[in-house]
Order: C-alpha cells, then structure tokens, then sequence
C-alpha cells in the first residue's frame, strides 16, 4: 500500500464529519448564508497568505532544486489562484478584508508555519498534503451534486476542475517519495501532520458555519 494510502485510512472519521458537515451541505445546495460565506472567504484569505509562506518555507529547505521548484509553484498558485477566486467574492458581496484571525483560521496557519519552519521537509509536508487532497475530494463531492445555478459555482468549479487535480497528483507523488526516504519514526510523524491538518480543515469550515470568534 502506497504511503498516502494510508494517510487517507487514517482519516475516514475526519473526512466523514467534513462530508456530513452543514457547511458542506449548505455550500452544495447553495443555500450557504451569505454571512457564512462571508466569514470563510474572509478567513480563507488570511490563511492562504501564511499557506503560501509555509510552501515558500518547504521550498527553501528543500535539498533538491526540483522539489524547491515544485514547492515554488504550489506557494505562487496558492496566491494567484486563490486571489482571483477571492476577488471575485470579495467584489460581489462587497466583502470588507479582515484582518484578524479567527481561532480555526490562527491555530491552522501558526500549526502549518511551525511544521513546516521546525519539523522535516516529509513531516511539512504532510501537513500542507490536507489543504490540497481534502479540497480535491470535496471539491468533487460537491462538484457531483451541486446545481448549476450554485451562487457558489466559482469556488466549486476551481477545485474540482484539472488544473488542480495536476497539483494534487504531484504533491501526492512528492509525498510518497519523502515517507520512502523516510525511517518509521519519522513516517509516524508524518501521519500525526496529516491527521492534525485533517482536523483543523473541519474545524475551519467550523468556525465558519458557527461565525465563531474568540470568547474572551
Ligand atoms: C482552509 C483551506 N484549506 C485548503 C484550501 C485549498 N487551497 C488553498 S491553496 C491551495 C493550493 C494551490 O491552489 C489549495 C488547494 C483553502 N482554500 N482553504
């Protein structure tokens, strides 16, 4: 069984919940609160800002200069890709940047940051393989049953559209080739960085669905 294989085994009860999520469900029937979406496009943009310096991170402790490249091009997608979406949401709902992080959104993006910064470039990168896969899976279970008049087409159609299939494949193949190079001990960590990815992407779409802020 290949190495990511197993990672995914590890979370069926994670990407359960994420599937049975109401987020989910509302998104795919387009019947998502404006307010909600509003939460997590505003988040969203926060994280993938500090998403992207994660992947400059991996880039720049890579050994090999086709990994550097590769990580390189996955953190300038993360921007380019994603402002595009973002921009069209934040114009058409007249969306306001916010600028503080949310619980979800401050433990994810300081949990990917740390991983990536003081933990092995295999173990970082675990942790960056949730944003990519989970968004592929999801993106296809909603693709599958959402209406074409979806208000949330855009953001349906980019992840289960081709082009980020092909960055998915490749961050997979990556992954494999660092848990072969990788001893048990290290693939252990690997697996607890994808599991604890796992669960903040539930806990993003979470947040949101609740409007949750800090309490104190
Ligand atoms: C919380 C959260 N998790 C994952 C993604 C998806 N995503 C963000 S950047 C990127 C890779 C290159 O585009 C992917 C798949 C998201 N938007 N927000």
């Amino acid at each position: 069984m290949q190495f990511t294989e197993q990672l995914w085994q590890d979370i069926q009860p994670i990407y359960k919940s994420i599937l049975e999520h109401g987020f989910v469900k509302k998104l795919t029937a387009g019947s998502l609160p404006s307010p909600t979406f509003q939460y997590y496009i505003q988040q969203d943009a926060l994280y993938l800002v500090d998403f992207g310096r994660a992947l400059s991170q991996l880039a720049a402790r890579s050994t090999q200069p086709d990994d550097m490249l590769q990580f390189a091009q996955f953190a300038q997608n993360a921007i380019l890709v994603e402002r595009a979406l973002h921009e069209t949401y934040f114009a058409l709902y007249a969306i306001e940047p916010q600028t503080v992080k949310m619980p979800a959104c401050f433990a994810y993006t300081n949990y990917l940051l740390a991983t990536t910064s003081l933990q092995s470039i295999a173990v970082g990168a675990a942790a960056v393989l949730p944003c990519f896969w989970i968004y592929r899976e999801v993106g296809r279970f909603i693709y599958q049953r959402a209406i074409q008049a979806n208000p949330y087409r855009a953001w349906i159609d980019t992840y289960a559209g081709d082009a980020f299939d092909q960055s998915v494949t490749q961050m997979l193949e990556l992954t494999d080739r660092f848990a072969e190079q990788a001893g048990s001990a290290e693939r252990e960590m690997m697996r607890e960085a994808f599991r604890m990815s796992s669960r903040l992407e539930w806990y993003f779409w979470n947040d949101a669905y609740t409007l949750n802020g800090w309490l104190v």
